[in-house]
């Protein structure tokens, strides 16, 4: 089964690639969401598949090097597209988490799933 947890954080980014023009060259803001998901098997015992708790203290390091950066000048987010943060975040995650998929929302209709595929 695949369970998952919902992160929000505030940060600044430019997209120093897009074309000529572009609106998202100029430097503006989101209010991220980010899901973490995770699958195994349901714990006969807790009936759960992984604490949701223990998901938001894995996650909490990686929201702390993000929350109210300038991503542009965080290691590895030169480019921060939600692509390139949703493999970022999964490489900081993978070791620690069972993860089947992480999600990054930048508006409410614009996102990204990346499940570890290159
Ligand atoms: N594939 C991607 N496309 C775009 C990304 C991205 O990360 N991956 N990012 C952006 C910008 O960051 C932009 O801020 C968000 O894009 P968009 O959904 O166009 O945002 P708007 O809310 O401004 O959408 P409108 O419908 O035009 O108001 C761009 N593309
Ligand atoms: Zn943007």
């Amino acid at each position: 089964m695949e369970i998952f947890r919902e992160f929000t954080f505030e940060a600044a980014h430019r997209l120093p690639n897009v074309p000529e023009g572009h609106k998202c060259a100029r430097l503006h803001g989101h209010s991220y969401r980010v899901a973490v998901h995770v699958s195994g098997d349901v714990d006969p015992r807790t009936g759960w598949v992984m604490d949701f708790g223990d998901l938001k203290r894995a996650f909490e390091p990686v929201r702390e090097q993000l929350d109210h950066y300038y991503l542009n000048e965080v290691p590895g987010l030169e480019n921060p597209t939600s692509e390139v943060l949703a493999r970022w975040i999964w490489r900081r995650l993978a070791d620690r988490l069972p993860l089947s998929a992480v999600t990054v929302r930048e508006t409410c209709t614009s996102g990204c799933v990346y499940r570890g595929e290159n």
